[in-house]
């Protein structure tokens, strides 16, 4: 359920003839999702029907929201696939839905691709790198808010909930993170805007064809490396119910990086650091998915997802990474 705000069609119609979208005729609470109230709003303006979805924000401010909208802004108007914020007659971006901000953006078609092949990897490797260079110009900036500074606030709230082989890890693996991010390979990565939280359920294809990227509100200015294993660990591993759950599949991440490399090449300080990379992104969901399970900020909004499944990736990666990380770029490079 994901309709916290109800939305009466009178209100949404006002907002979205404020906003010179054309005359509601339809207005559908959406059910995915569980940060935000969502409708699928159709509109129709000089005889010709749109598709649009508001989005009443609940757990965002009015302050922290701009940097999202105006990335998402600045990228379609990058010829990136991504929602467009509509803007009223003053150009503002961020408007209010009973006292709650909200915004409007056009509907992608089509819908997420849950199993996704190499092909699909591809398009995901092509337009993360097409974004990361569109991005480069954008001139505001928010750090990732769930990066290092928050890993290492959340860790000590998380570690009385944990068992003694899971906080040994997660001790082991903020230890090593805060060493990495102290290298000068660390500064060297190339940064901009990133998405942070690319999954197979914030990207949209139709027949095939990736139709856009969506869902921004866990961005920030990160290292482009970064993004890009959030991508890998999700699209190109194996989501299995045995232990070979959280494993990788190296047609689906070379197909990925390769995509990626064809646009945008990695630097060596990338090429060094992607093993690393690899586990902080799992360390990132683990923890994330930990403390919104151990503890709920409002049970009633929020259905935690399972924490044990980046447990069993973050594991995976410290075994493997280094190795999965030189085949994959030797192999990366032959496709290239
Ligand atoms: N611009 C869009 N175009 C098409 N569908 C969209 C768009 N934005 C949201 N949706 C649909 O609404 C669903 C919920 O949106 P979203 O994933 O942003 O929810 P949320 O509650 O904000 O976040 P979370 O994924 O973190 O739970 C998506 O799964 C998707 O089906
Ligand atoms: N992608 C996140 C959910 C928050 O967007 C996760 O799977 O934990």
């Amino acid at each position: 359920m994901a309709v916290y705000t109800e939305v009466a069609f009178g209100e949404a119609a006002a907002l979205l003839h404020r906003l010179s979208l054309g005359d509601l005729t339809e207005l559908r609470g959406i059910q995915g999702g569980i940060e935000n109230t969502n409708y699928f709003a159709t509109t129709v303006r000089d005889g010709v029907a749109h598709e649009h979805v508001l989005t009443v924000f609940e757990r965002l401010s009015f302050e922290q929201l701009p940097y999202y909208l105006h990335l998402m802004k600045y990228l379609a108007g990058q010829g990136i696939p991504v929602p467009e914020p509509a803007a009223d007659e003053r150009g503002e971006i961020l408007h209010s839905v009973q006292g709650k901000p909200a915004a409007v953006v056009n509907k992608l078609r089509g819908h997420s691709e849950l199993a996704p092949t190499e092909a699909h990897c591809r398009a995901v490797g092509d337009m993360l790198a097409r974004m990361h260079l569109a991005g480069r110009g954008f001139e505001m900036s928010q750090p990732n808010l769930r990066g290092l500074p928050w890993w290492n606030e959340t860790v000590p709230v998380v570690l009385p909930h944990l068992g003694e082989s899971q906080a040994a890890l997660i001790r082991t693996e903020l230890a090593y993170q805060n060493h990495v991010a102290a290298g000068s390979a660390y500064t060297a990565l190339p940064r901009g805007p990133v998405h942070a939280d690319l999954f197979r359920d914030n990207v949209m294809f139709d027949d095939g064809e990736l139709t856009g990227f969506f869902d921004f509100y866990f961005a920030g200015n990160d290292s482009f490396l970064f993004d890009l294993a959030v991508c890998l660990n999700d699209w190109c591993i194996l989501h299995a119910a045995d232990e070979r759950d959280g494993q990788h599949d190296a047609g689906r991440a070379r197909a990925m990086i390769a995509a990626y490399q064809a646009v945008r090449p990695l630097s060596m300080a990338e090429r060094q650091l992607l093993p690393a990379m690899l586990r902080a992104g799992a360390l990132r969901f683990w923890l994330s998915r930990l403390w919104d399970w151990h503890l709920p900020r409002d049970a009633s909004m929020l259905k935690p997802h399972d924490p044990t499944h980046f447990e069993r990736v973050l594991r995976e990666r410290v075994r493997h990474a280094q190795a999965l990380s030189a085949s994959l770029l030797e192999e990366a490079c032959v496709a290239a």
